[in-house]
């Protein structure tokens, strides 16, 4: 089992509205990095505003982070957490077989949604004040097909696709500590470590996939991942940078 990462705080609470609202609560006084978890969350939320199922034993927290650097910068975060999330997976499972990274930021498991990212900020201008990184793992349920957009990947439990029980808060200590090696990474060398990372455990590189943002869809192969986190398709009118979309395989 890993260390906690030095300098970094935690907060454990038994029930909060979510993670992501804790977080701007204490953000005015946070001196430094903090972990929030919470046992349970009573509005957790998902990206583009969906809600987030949020069954007891599954993780739910967020990293609260001062970051220097403007908006975009502080976005490449969303696949620091990733590598981190892909990471802790593997530190608690023994085993890389069957996990990948889907554009943006989720993690698959055997193909279904193992965890989620949700990256919410605040600052003036130019700058980022503060950054949460609100991430949701189905350790042990996973919401039912039915609860998911059509065409959205199924979601699956660590549990159930892997026979591995793992408490959040043991998990937390993994994910906090991959997150600390990979966040010096990217303040040392910045993001193209992160990218080659990344891309290493993307998925569906090189295939075919749909990027969908409100009424736009993209059809095209899946090039790479950008300097600037965009993703890049291949379609039939050329090659075209996609920087937010939901992708479906
Ligand atoms: O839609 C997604 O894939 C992102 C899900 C993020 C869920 C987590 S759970 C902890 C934090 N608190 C929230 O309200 N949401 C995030």
């Amino acid at each position: 089992m890993s260390d906690w990462p030095q300098g970094y705080g935690l907060h454990i609470l038994q029930e909060v509205d979510s993670t992501l609202n804790e977080a701007a609560r204490i953000a005015p006084a946070a001196q430094g990095p903090v972990w929030i978890m919470a046992h349970h969350q009573t509005a957790a939320r998902g990206r583009r505003g969906r809600a987030w199922a949020n069954p007891k034993g599954n993780l739910a927290a967020t990293l609260l982070l001062r970051p220097e650097g403007p908006p975009e910068q502080a976005a490449l975060r969303s696949f620091v957490a990733a590598l981190a999330l892909f990471d802790a997976c593997v530190a608690v499972t023994g085993r890389a077989a069957g996990l990948a990274l889907k554009w943006p930021n989720d993690v698959l498991l055997n193909g279904g949604k193992l965890a989620g990212i949700l990256l919410e900020s605040t600052g003036q201008g130019r700058g980022v004040s503060h950054l949460a990184i609100g991430i949701g793992v189905n350790l042990v349920e996973a919401p039912r097909p039915e609860s998911v957009e059509p065409g959205a990947v199924r979601p699956v439990s660590l549990l159930s696709e892997t026979g591995a029980q793992v408490e959040a808060e043991d998990f937390l200590t993994e994910l906090a500590a991959a997150y600390a090696r990979y966040e010096t990474q990217f303040a040392t060398y910045g993001f193209e470590p992160i990218r080659t990372a990344w891309l290493a455990r993307a998925a569906r590189l090189g295939e075919v996939i749909t990027a969908r943002t409100g009424a736009t869809e993209t059809v095209g192969t899946f090039e790479t991942v950008d300097a600037e986190g965009n993703l890049v398709l291949n379609t039939a009118k050329g090659r075209v940078a996609i920087p937010a979309a939901d992708v479906y395989f």
